[in-house]
């Protein structure tokens, strides 16, 4: 449903050399350099002009929630009525996403994906796709019609902010249980021992993560024939708001949007999406390492290179929140620093 083609290469090295003409000594803004060529790759789809300037438009929070079945059996420290509570939170602007999201001028779009109970706030989008998954312990979350839909949904979603300007994307979550789901997800696509991947999400304690490795164990073992294909795998494990979040990737990487990936369940979302469509790695960036045991891993298997590391473990987005001004520093340098020939420096390069 998504084709998306890979950022041009035919500018590279006009950029690199942009980047390197900076009053800097050679790669000085360590990270910062790469970054800025990514979104240099993603932006200059013409031929290099060294005038064009690169920007972030209209940059928006798309936080999506939906509830877990899982989550009724022990793998959290709250239950899913929270997820509803949260979102209430965010709509009324109390939660730390709301907080981060005015400091860095986000627009903020919460949507239900498929809470338990619907979400009765006016500001929160309506894309539901069910009340809630079923156990993945213990049946199929989802079937396969509610990830086209999920797909299709993310796809109008990104549509209306590409309509109106937008051309970077953060993505964010709320759902308890969903460090259950997306450590399933890890498993499945990067064929891995579950209990490699699964961590204590909101702090559980050492009876609950017995539970909860156990429980994924369950999982993995009723699933093990029919998780051999992305699509399948967000079927079998997951969760109505990592889907959406996986169509969210394809849909931006399609319109040459950046994608700001947060933590845990955003880079699950990601595995996926690129397991998918690989050329949509050309445009995500990495926020921030979370404190989730299996994110390394995960960061590692997509060749990524986060850009914090804060030891946050809340979600939400706020990880990609935070990394927003760091990602427009990236811009900014290689829009208005000066190189060693206007500013009259000798080139050490
Ligand atoms: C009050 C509260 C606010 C949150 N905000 C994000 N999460 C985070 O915790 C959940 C995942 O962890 P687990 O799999 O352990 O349930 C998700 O909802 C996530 O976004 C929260 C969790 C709680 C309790
Ligand atoms: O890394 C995350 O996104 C995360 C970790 C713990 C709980 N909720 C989210």
């Amino acid at each position: 449903m998504f084709a998306v083609d890979p950022v041009n290469h035919l500018n590279d090295e006009q950029i690199q050399h942009k980047i390197n003409q900076k009053t800097k000594p050679l790669g000085a803004l360590g990270s910062l350099e790469s970054l800025a060529k990514q979104i240099a790759q993603v932006q200059l789809t013409e031929p290099f002009n060294n005038r064009q300037k690169l920007a972030i438009n209209q940059p928006a929070m798309l936080v999506f929630a939906g509830d877990h079945g899982i989550a009724n059996h022990g793998v959290s420290i709250a239950p899913s009525a929270v997820t509803q509570q949260m979102v209430n939170n965010f709509a009324s602007g109390g939660a730390a996403i709301n907080v981060f999201c005015r400091q860095m001028g986000l627009n903020l779009e919460v949507i239900d994906c498929g809470m338990l109970t619907p979400s009765d706030h006016p500001k929160v989008t309506d894309h539901r796709l069910g009340a809630g998954t079923q156990a993945i312990h213990q049946k199929q979350a989802m079937d396969l019609l509610a990830v086209k839909d999920g797909f299709s949904f993310a796809n109008d979603l990104v549509q209306r902010h590409f309509d109106s300007g937008c051309n970077l994307i953060a993505l964010g979550e709320m759902g308890i249980g969903n460090t259950s789901s997306a450590a399933a997800i890890m498993a499945a696509m990067l064929k891995l021992d579950v209990k490699e991947c699964v961590g204590r999400g909101t702090g559980i304690d050492d009876e609950s993560f017995a539970l909860k490795r156990e429980l994924l164990t369950v999982a993995m073992n009723l699933h093990r024939d029919k998780i051999h294909d992305p699509v399948n795998v967000l079927a079998c494990l997951g969760g109505f708001e990592i889907v959406q979040m996986t169509g969210a990737i394809l849909a931006a990487s399609e319109k040459k949007m950046l994608v700001v990936i947060d933590g845990f369940i955003a880079t699950a979302a990601a595995l996926v999406a690129v397991a998918l469509h690989p050329s949509a790695r050309d445009y995500l960036i990495f926020a921030h390492q979370s404190d989730e045991q299996g994110h390394p891993k995960m960061l590692q298997a997509l060749d990524a290179k986060p850009l914090l590391s804060l030891g946050l473990r809340l979600g939400e987005g706020t990880g990609a929140a935070l990394s927003l001004p760091m990602i427009q520093a990236a811009v900014n340098f290689y829009n208005d620093m000066a190189s060693f020939d206007k500013a009259g420096v000798s080139n050490v390069v």
